[in-house]
């Protein structure tokens, strides 16, 4: 089994024992374990693809475990405002910051079937529907609006929060894990901006000559951040 093992995580280590014959192994002696080795091989790669759990399951799982991290991240964060541990601000921009990066984070865990974006965009569509929801007073859930909201208004959920989510799942429909031009996208909008508020709002006294609300540090972590997050 270890053989066996070891002849599948390396293709060459297979043709290599075939290729030489082992110090004190007679020809007879050594044919049946070429033989053993590549039956061995073999058999580890079906047993393998007959114990991979299927497709919809692994998606069916993902799904049901990125949608659990969604609800306990802004859960985390309320409590973590309501202690006094966190300011509301910095709050609602590490909600902002995680919420894209540990979804994108979440991708391997689904399956390479063509169906699997339709799950993983189950995460994203369940949370827009969270925030309309909420934010239209239908029901209400304090956690939720204080994690992301500004001002504590369920109304705001609406806006950003709700856009947020909206380009999380057009992201994954249309370019998935497939095409570069969704993980920079998704980069730059968590990282990148949650990263350019936590800076800016910090240290940017010295402001964009074109807009006065905007620093210098702020946009440059942004660019900085985003392209670190993209290029992981
Ligand atoms: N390039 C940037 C972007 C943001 N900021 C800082 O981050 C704050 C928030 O910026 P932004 O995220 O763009 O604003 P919103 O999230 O729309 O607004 P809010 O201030 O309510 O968080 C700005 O006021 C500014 O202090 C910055 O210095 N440079
Ligand atoms: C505060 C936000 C934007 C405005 O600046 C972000 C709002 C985030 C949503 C309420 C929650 C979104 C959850 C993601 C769709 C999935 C995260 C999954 C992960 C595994 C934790």
């Amino acid at each position: 089994m270890a053989a066996a093992g070891a002849a599948c995580a390396s293709p060459h280590s297979s043709l290599l024992l075939s290729r030489s014959r082992p110090h004190g192994l007679s020809p007879a002696s050594y044919m049946p374990r070429r033989l053993i080795l590549g039956v061995g091989t073999s058999a580890v790669a079906a047993l393998a693809v007959a114990t991979a759990p299927p497709a919809v399951l692994q998606d069916g799982a993902a799904t049901l475990f990125a949608t659990a991290g969604a609800y306990a991240l802004v859960r985390t964060f309320d409590v973590l405002t309501e202690r006094r541990l966190v300011e509301k601000s910095l709050s609602r921009k590490i909600v902002h910051v995680l919420s894209g990066v540990l979804f994108m984070a979440s991708w391997p865990l689904f399956s390479n079937s063509t169906e699997a974006r339709y799950f993983a965009a189950v995460v994203p569509f369940l949370n827009s529907l969270r925030l309309l929801i909420y934010g239209l007073r239908l029901y209400t859930d304090e956690a939720l609006v204080k994690s992301v909201s500004r001002e504590g208004k369920p109304e705001e959920l609406l806006r950003g929060p709700l856009y947020y989510v909206l380009v999380l799942l057009f992201s994954v429909l249309v370019f998935w894990r497939e095409s570069p031009i969704g993980v920079v996208s998704l980069s730059m909008m968590s990282g990148g901006d949650g990263f350019a508020d936590i800076v800016g709002r910090r240290y940017g006294s010295v402001k964009l000559p074109f807009n006065q609300k905007k620093s210098w540090i702020g946009s440059i972590s942004m660019f900085i951040s985003g392209f670190l997050l993209s290029s992981m």
